[in-house]
């Protein structure tokens, strides 16, 4: 009996002791660690909108999200071009409230919001580790990134980039324009025999089509073969998981079995299966090396045990295969949105294609050639930046932009602010005017520093090369064959899924030159 009763006090203590640790921990993390952050930046004079207890400002976020959407849905909205007031509403809110430099809470994450031209340029020269990926985005996007190079920092981050950079030189990339220009042309094909079977004018949502292109090339690039699965499972993961980035400042949510997690877990055990059978089907030969093969061998040269090398493998298949499936594909649905309600920016392109490639296959030397094409590329993802704005967190305290940035603090450099300020741009700035970069990025604006389609600084994009040949290759043969105007089917609504999409899809009326 008395064996019991000390037994049970001892629980009880234990018990007790492991609560009041939780409360304690709760505490730091829900109220008193965001509260000495938001102090330390209020001290040096940085507002924001007041923030709620635990929720932070996520539900003003919502409220006026949806209630810009409900517009769009409407098919009330026409076809303007400035996507910061529609896509990001309540940043353009706050920031006529608070000026270009703000904070704002997502539940327990402060966000430093940063919209003037030097924040581009100290992010362009800021090299030190102390900076990384914001954790809140690896903890969101865990199931489709993992550990993977888009969401490493620090001395991983390096070693991945090291390994996977010389992969996308452009002497590689050009060893990879054939397999591209031939994803290209089934495109071709496919249209034509739309169009000969709607009897001369195809109404096409594109979409599915560029996505399959896309999907189709990387798939190739990387793994020597096309593995529609793998890339089919990484957009469903990517539908749920984009949702859910926001709400990771109220702790523990990801961890809730609910039908949504459930669905991401599945899909994320599907994904590592998949890829580590093409490990075993392909990765070992040495006939033809892919990206696949340079990752394996990366991953193999570091001191990983045999689980870690898979985790290395997965993630970072993952990490390249999801970027250049989505961002190979969506600024080619932009470019051909814009060219076919531009009708004039389409002839120009399409008389300079014929003019270069008189036929041939467009080559490396010929892509270099296609300048308004260039321009009109450019021109598109300042209109709809794939990123619209630069993430990094403080790993640890840091100074930023000439402010003490607290440890944690997730910091925004926002691109699309910048590339819609008219000071910056003209009158014009709202206009489709791809002459603008007639002169080069130089000469397309006052500040031409702030234009960082790749982003910039030494986390800029791995594939800017890879996208820009595989986004010419596309766009010149689609113009060569065919001519574009817009659907009356399409609804023009852009929205934020990780990067800005068309909601509805792009339709387009396709008939042949
Ligand atoms: C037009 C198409 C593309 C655009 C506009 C674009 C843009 C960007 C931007 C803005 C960043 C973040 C840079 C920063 O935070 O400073 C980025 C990072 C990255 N992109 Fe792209 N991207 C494109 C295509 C691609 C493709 C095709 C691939 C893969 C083949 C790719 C792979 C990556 C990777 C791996 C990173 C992370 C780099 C790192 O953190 O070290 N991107 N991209």
């Amino acid at each position: 009996m008395e064996l019991a009763s000390v037994l049970f006090r001892i629980v009880s203590a234990i018990l007790l002791v492991g609560s009041v640790r939780v409360i304690v921990r709760l505490y730091s993390l829900l109220v008193a660690t965001p509260e000495r952050q938001r102090s330390k930046l209020w001290k040096q004079g940085i507002r924001g909108p007041p923030p709620s207890i635990l929720v932070g400002n996520l539900l003003q976020m919502g409220k006026t999200e949806s209630e810009d959407l409900n517009t769009a849905r409407d098919g009330k909205q026409a076809i303007t071009h400035g996507c910061c007031s529609h896509v990001l509403p309540f940043l353009d809110k706050w920031r006529q409230q608070y000026g270009p430099t703000f904070v704002f809470s997502m539940g327990n994450i402060q966000v430093l919001h940063m919209s003037h031209p030097d924040a581009v340029k100290e992010m362009s020269a800021y090299t030190s580790f102390d900076m990384g990926r914001p954790f809140y985005q690896k903890q969101g996007l865990h199931p489709l990134y993992g550990e993977g190079i888009l969401h490493a920092n620090g001395a991983v981050w390096a070693h991945q980039r090291k390994v996977m950079a010389p992969e996308f030189y452009m002497d590689k990339v050009k060893g990879m324009m054939k397999l591209m220009a031939e994803s290209a042309v089934s495109v071709v094909n496919e249209w034509n025999r739309a169009i000969e079977s709607a009897g001369g004018v195809a109404d096409i949502k594109i979409d599915d089509y560029l996505r399959n292109f896309s999907g189709e090339v990387i798939s190739k690039a990387c793994f020597g073969s096309n593995c529609k699965e793998i890339i089919s499972k990484l957009r469903a993961l990517q539908e749920i998981a984009c949702k859910k980035v926001a709400l990771q400042g109220i702790p523990g949510l990801r961890s809730i079995p609910t039908k949504s997690n459930r669905e991401m877990w599945r899909l994320e055990k599907e994904i590592h299966t998949l890829i580590l059978k093409e490990v075993k089907r392909k990765g070992g030969a040495d006939s033809d090396k892919n990206i696949l093969q340079m990752i394996i061998e990366g991953a193999k040269n570091s001191d990983l045990s045999q689980d870690e090398i898979d985790n290395f493998v997965v993630d970072n298949c993952k990490n390249i295969c999801f970027p250049a499936y989505e961002n190979g594909a969506v600024p080619a649905i932009w470019t051909l949105m814009l060219l076919a309600l531009y009708p004039e920016w389409q002839d120009k392109v399409r008389a300079e294609v014929h003019e270069i490639c008189n036929g041939q296959s467009p080559s490396s030397g010929l892509l270099n050639k296609m300048k308004t094409l260039t321009m009109v590329i450019y021109e598109s993802l300042r209109l709809y930046p794939l990123g619209c704005m630069l993430t990094r967190e403080a790993v640890r305290d840091t100074k930023f932009g000439g402010i003490d940035v607290p440890k944690g603090v997730s910091i925004w450099v926002m691109l699309m602010a910048l590339y819609e300020d008219p000071n910056i741009w003209g009158a014009d700035v709202h206009e489709f005017n791809p002459g603008r970069f007639g002169n080069g990025i130089n000469g397309a604006c006052k500040v031409p520093h702030v234009y960082v389609p790749f982003g910039t600084g030494p986390r800029s994009c791995l594939g800017q090369h890879f996208a820009m040949a595989e986004l010419k290759i596309l766009l010149s043969l689609l113009l060569s064959n065919f001519t574009f105007s817009l659907s009356p089917n399409y609804r023009h609504s852009p929205v934020m899924n990780l990067i800005i999409e068309p909601e509805f899809g792009v339709d387009l009326l396709v008939r042949k030159v």
